[in-house]
């Protein structure tokens, strides 16, 4: 039994009776010692798991935030789970507020409409020569739309996060009617924009056309082609107020550091448009009906 009582570890001596160690001079743990701590037991690990963990989080969480900025009315979670047409379902980008210039024209009211769908704040810039007020009446209560009447070869400013450039007479017989004006819209009005854009560090979409190819040697044209274009005919308002806005585009973004965009749009056609628009879609329609 003392033979058993002697090696039991139970029974260890206690620190008070315990023999003074040999070195009593307290050491200080060394670097090499903490490498070796953190190596041991995967511990460095489990320090890197965590690092990389918070991270992600304060990466994320801008985009987590259940609800959106507080500037906007109807604040609304950025994930959803409802799939919406030609939004991937289960993700929304987050709200922004826009500015749409001719946004009560044809091409720019449907723009209008899907801006608003997805949770932006809208402000349409239309000087009515050829929109309507109708094509986006159905929006006037909503809170994150507003309704300027404004020519855009005149400057503005406001507060927006992007710039989308639609004004600007679109049917042979609209842009015709006032070559000078047409010229100056394209020219003034997308100087205007693009000089707002580079103020407030907008990004900016142009809506182009493909009449910048004048008449085209090529077809289809690749956006590769640089175009046949008569600089002295009557659609030249238009064909050469386009290419230069596409010009002061990019110029802009080469010489200013502007985020652009240029769509060059080909025939269109939809609801809202006017049977006498004078474009080669409604023309056909308009030939076959009446
Ligand atoms: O297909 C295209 O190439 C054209 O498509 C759209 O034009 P779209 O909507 O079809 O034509 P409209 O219905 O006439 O819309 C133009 C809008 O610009 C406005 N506008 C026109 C001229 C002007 O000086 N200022 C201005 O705000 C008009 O009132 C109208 O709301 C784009 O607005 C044009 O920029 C583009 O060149």
């Amino acid at each position: 039994m003392k033979q058993l009582h002697k090696s039991s570890p139970t029974h260890a001596p206690s620190p008070a009776h315990a023999p003074a160690p040999k070195s009593a001079k307290p050491t200080r743990p060394g670097p090499r010692s903490w490498i070796g701590y953190l190596l041991r037991e995967q511990r460095l690990l489990f320090v890197l798991l965590g690092a990389l963990i918070a991270s992600t989080f304060f990466l994320l969480r801008p985009y987590l935030s259940l609800t959106a900025s507080s500037h906007l009315p109807d604040a609304r979670p950025l994930f959803s789970f409802a799939s919406r047409s030609g939004v991937p379902a289960g993700f929304r980008p987050p709200p922004r507020r826009v500015v749409v210039t001719g946004g009560a024209g044809f091409v720019g009211s449907h723009l209008v409409d899907r801006l608003l769908e997805q949770g932006d704040s809208v402000i349409v810039v239309d000087n009515f020569f050829t929109g309507r007020k109708e094509n986006v009446a159905h929006h006037l209560r909503n809170p994150r739309f507003e309704l300027l009447r404004h020519d855009v070869v005149e400057p503005i400013l406001l507060e927006v996060d992007r710039i989308y450039h639609l004004a600007c007479p679109a049917s042979p017989v609209h842009y015709k009617y006032n070559p000078i004006k047409t010229y100056k819209t394209n020219v003034m009005g997308t100087l205007n924009m693009l000089g707002l854009a580079k103020r407030i560090g907008a990004r900016f979409l142009l809506t182009s056309t493909s009449e910048v190819y004048g008449d085209p040697l090529e077809h289809p044209q690749k956006e590769t082609y640089w175009g046949h274009v008569n600089p002295i005919g009557v659609r030249s308002c238009y064909d050469e107020g386009k290419r230069t806005a596409e010009t002061l585009t990019m110029d802009y973004h080469r010489g200013g550091g502007v985020e652009v965009r240029i769509a060059r749009i080909f025939n269109t056609y939809g609801p809202r448009m006017c049977l006498d628009d004078g474009r080669v879609v409604s023309n056909f329609v308009a030939q076959v009906c009446l």
